[in-house]
């Protein structure tokens, strides 16, 4: 540091690495090391970063690759594919689907609530222990041939004591739905002595869940030889993937005009006289959402549309008396539980239980709001017995599902359903009617009664009938001998509204306003024979599907197999395969809770984009991938006629995009449109092209797939930042460092500069010889001692090391004439011929400097004659020399001693 010039300035960085070696050498070299380290960190960091951002594309496709293929569209479609209508799919869905026992609780917390099928088992509900003594029996295994094989299920069903009856006249509907059915209702199998004390049985008819499960189609199963009770069992769950809840029309609105599908629906044939009522049209029943269909009773089913002629088997008022048991459940309606005509039996007292062979009598249905149930007419327990229900409006026959396996999962609201119910063992007779409709046949053998409870009727009746499944597609249909043909419309249980419509219960009531006329009881005489869709299923061999029937929006348009993504033309207009506009929707709640919301979703879709509920499709729905809570949801808005004019797409779609379509966000939260599809639509919502969201989620641009791009820049903007940061990161050490550097520097210098400035004499004025040598030569002296000396304004001048040398020959030691504390002193001569005494300071340190300069400044200010004469001084690389004047007598040391 002291012996840093101007010159070294020059070449600073050996200078530094110099004066780091000499002066605070660790300071510098931990500031290099980690300004070295900075750089080479980040040159290490930014070339890895460089490349993975060299890979990113590859890893960034695989990563597209993978969020495209999880899509929700794609999951979506997989969901709506009918041949992806499988458990295992709704398993991924989240959804608990058991066949054969109820395990899930999660699910089953829900279902009350939503009752989206009956493929959720509701395995919380607690039978008693006579019922589980009971109901098991009913229902003994899982598998679609012991769906069939009743009357080995049939005597197990019957209570200890009794016969079984070769058709087992307990409802096949699940063990709940069964117990309900006899608590409630009249039971269909007078016969079967159901334990009617199973006070919290419920009808699991009410709620859609029951319909996927229900019965097989008969007409894709063979006949059933035995009751329905485990028939109802179906092995394809596909329905539950499809919500055919377009709307409440799709699912409950009957055929109308020519496409009405008039259904005979279970009824006492034998009694019966089959021309009494007109068939009443089919309802298809869809999956009910419990909130929307509640009636005031509390009783979960759908809601009856205004308009619709309610046709229920429960006679209107004033001829209630009638057993007409209009709502047939297809599903749940097992031809095995035919009751034979010669057992039938006038159901009494509380309501005639519809079954099959059983024809409810006007006799018998004079009790005042009751509605006239089939049941077996033969049977022993022929009379309608008084349930425990006390929350049923009204004896409202009611279909029960067929299912005995599923009971427990119907969420059925056992407290809201009272009425006629038609015990699956009804099923039998009605499954082969038109299409897979069932029709109750009436039973071979007395069917099950249905204990005496404490069955309180409201006034009115409404027939429950549960759910049919719903289309399950191609596969399905082409398993039920259809000739490949969509039998979309599965026989769903016939719901028959109220017969007066006002004291009857809702459920299953179809919101479309056409009006239904539902098939009497009397299946087979109630068929329309000129109905093509009901001739067909008879000549359909029963063979035994493992498919449920396919849900069908429409169920009067059995005959087109629409391919995806054409889908049928909405009820009411001409049965064609049209093409829907697609929209998906990402709602704000959870798939379960969706499930029940499936019939306001298309309403308030409906009224949103000005279309008729019937034609607002929900097509499917799945758990959104990103957040669970959420779900996708997919909805057809089919046109009326064959297509959709330009403006009504275009207005369906801003209107979409805008968010213009209210959807009530208290229940389904805030809903997000992924796309809307339609040929001729823009591919990109119409408010915000450059939206991020918007464009994610456009789903008509399948290039635009917003995950992967989203991950993608998601990554590579992360990349850069890494990059961002750590360039910052070296620059900064390397600034910080170099920072360190400098102030290092200058404070040595300064603190050099201090310490010589003060103690350098001036340069002499007439020091020409020194100002000359310190030009011309290099100078090893430091810049602060450098720029002391040529700030030295004494008298004393300045000598180079060559004068010097020249006046003592080179320091020669015959010239030394004394040595002190500081050093020899040798005897010189100038080459002016002054004789002189120069003074060679011996140390070569800091300590010496500072006696060099303290002595020169002293001598400079100090001039007495008793004092020696500085004469000048040299100081050059490492030598430094006092001049002094010549004493030339010698000391006197040398003069008293010799
Ligand atoms: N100007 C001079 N003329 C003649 N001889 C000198 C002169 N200065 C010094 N000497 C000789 O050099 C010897 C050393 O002198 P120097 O002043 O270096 O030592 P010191 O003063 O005796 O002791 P210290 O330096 O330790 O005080 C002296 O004893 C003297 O003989």
């Amino acid at each position: 540091g002291r012996y840093l010039t101007a010159a070294s300035v020059r070449v600073l960085p050996p200078r530094l690495r110099e004066m780091g070696r000499r002066q605070g050498g660790n300071g510098w070299g931990v500031c290099a090391a980690l300004a070295v380290a900075s750089v080479v960190s980040a040159v290490v960091i930014l070339g890895g970063a460089g490349h993975q951002q060299s890979h990113a594309p590859a890893f960034g496709r695989k990563v597209l690759l993978s969020i495209t293929s999880g899509h929700p569209q794609i999951n979506l479609d997989n969901i709506l594919h009918p041949s992806q209508l499988q458990v295992p799919t709704l398993q991924s869905l989240g959804l608990t689907v058991k066949l054969s026992a109820p395990t899930s609780t999660d699910v089953n917390k829900q279902y009350d609530h939503y009752a989206p099928s009956p493929t959720i088992i509701h395995e919380d509900e607690t039978v008693s222990a006579s019922k589980q003594a009971v109901l098991p029996t009913m229902q003994p295994s899982v598998s679609p041939d012991h769906f069939y094989q009743s009357p080995e299920i049939s005597p197990s069903i019957q209570s200890p004591g009794q016969p079984a009856p070769p058709s087992l006249m307990v409802s096949p509907a699940t063990q709940r739905g069964n117990h309900h059915l006899q608590e409630q209702m009249p039971a269909a199998s007078p016969s079967l002595p159901v334990e009617p004390h199973v006070s919290h049985a419920k009808i699991a008819v009410n709620t859609p869940a029951a319909a996927p499960f229900l019965p097989q189609p008969p007409w894709s199963s063979q006949p059933p030889p035995s009751s329905p009770s485990t028939g109802s069992q179906s092995t394809q769950p596909a329905p539950l993937h499809r919500i055919y809840g377009h709307s409440p029309s799709s699912f409950h609105t009957p055929p109308t005009g020519q496409d009405t599908l008039r259904v005979p629906v279970a009824s006492p044939s034998g009694e019966l006289p089959s021309n009494k009522k007109p068939p009443q049209e089919v309802v298809p029943p869809a999956p009910i959402a419990p909130g929307s269909s509640q009636d005031k009773d509390g009783i979960s089913f759908a809601r009856p549309t205004n308009n619709l002629p309610i046709h229920s088997s429960s006679p209107p008022k004033g001829t209630r008396e009638t057993n007409h048991l209009t709502p047939a459940a297809p599903p749940l309606i097992h031809r095995a539980i035919q009751t034979p005509p010669q057992q039938r039996q006038h159901p009494h007292s509380n309501g005639p239980v519809a079954s099959p062979r059983t024809t409810i009598h006007p006799a018998n249905h004079g009790k005042a709001n009751r509605v006239p149930v089939a049941s077996p007419l033969k049977g022993r327990h022929h009379h309608s017995i008084p349930v425990n229900n006390t929350h049923g409006i009204s004896g409202a026959p009611v279909v029960a599902p067929s299912k005995g396996r599923h009971h427990r999962s119907l969420p059925v609201n056992r407290t809201s359903v009272e009425g006629p119910v038609v015990s699956p063992q009804i099923s039998p007779s009605i499954r082969r009617r038109g299409h897979g409709i069932p029709v109750a046949a009436p039973p071979k053998e007395p069917s099950s009664h249905v204990p005496p409870a404490n069955h309180k009727h409201h006034k009115g009746s409404f027939p429950v009938i549960s759910p049919a499944p719903h289309r399950t597609g191609n596969a399905s249909a082409t398993s039920h001998g259809h000739s490949g043909l969509d039998h979309g419309p599965a026989p769903a249980p016939l719901v028959l509204p109220p017969s007066n419509g006002k004291d009857g219960n809702p459920a299953y009531a179809p919101h479309h306003p056409r009006q239904y006329h539902s098939p009497s009881y009397s299946p087979e005489p109630a068929l329309p024979p000129d109905n093509p869709a009901f001739r067909k299923p008879r000549a359909l061999a029963p063979a035994p599907s493992h498919s449920l029937p396919p849900p069908p929006p429409n169920s009067y348009c059995t005959a087109l197999n629409c391919k995806d993504p054409m889908t049928n033309s909405p009820p009411g207009t001409t049965c064609l395969c049209v093409l829907p506009i697609k929209v998906e929707l990402r709602l704000g709640i959870a798939l379960y809770t969706f499930f029940a919301l499936v019939s306001e979703l298309a309403q308030e879709i409906a009224s949103g984009v000005f279309m008729k509920q019937s034609q607002v499709h929900v097509m499917g729905a799945n758990a959104a991938t990103e957040d669970p809570e959420k779900t996708i949801v997919l909805i057809d808005l089919v046109p009326l006629g064959a297509s959709f004019d330009n403006t009504t797409t275009l207005s369906v779609f801003e209107r979409f995009w805008h968010k213009q379509v209210i959807i009530n966000p208290t229940d389904f939260g805030n809903y997000d449109v992924l796309y809307v599809q339609y040929p001729g639509l823009p591919s990109s919502p119409p408010s915000a092209p450059g939206n991020l969201n918007n464009s994610l989620s456009n789903g008509n641009d399948q290039r635009l797939h917003p995950l992967a791009a989203d991950i993608g820049n998601h990554r590579e903007t992360k990349s850069r930042g890494i990059i961002v940061i750590i360039v910052l990161s070296s620059v900064f050490a390397l600034i910080l460092c170099a920072g360190a550097a400098l102030v290092i520097y200058f404070k040595l210098r300064n603190r050099h500069h201090l310490t010589e400035a003060s103690l350098i004499p001036e340069k002499p004025a007439d020091s020409a010889i020194a100002g000359s040598r310190l030009e011309s030569r290099p100078i090893s002296a430091s810049p602060s001692f450098s720029s002391s000396i040529v700030a030295y304004k004494g008298s004393a001048k300045i000598f180079s090391l060559v004068e010097m040398d020249r006046a003592t020959q080179r320091f020669d030691e015959s010239r030394i004439i004394g040595e002190g504390g500081f050093g020899r002193v040798y005897e010189g001569i100038l080459e002016d011929g002054e004789r002189v005494a120069v003074k060679v300071l011996k140390r070569d340190d800091q300590q010496g400097t500072r006696e060099f300069l303290a002595e020169v400044e002293m001598l400079s200010r100090l001039h007495h004659r008793n004092l020696v004469k500085l004469i000048g001084i040299c100081s050059e690389e490492h030598m430094r020399c006092l001049v002094y004047e010549l004493v030339p007598n010698g000391s006197l040391e040398f003069h008293l001693h010799g």
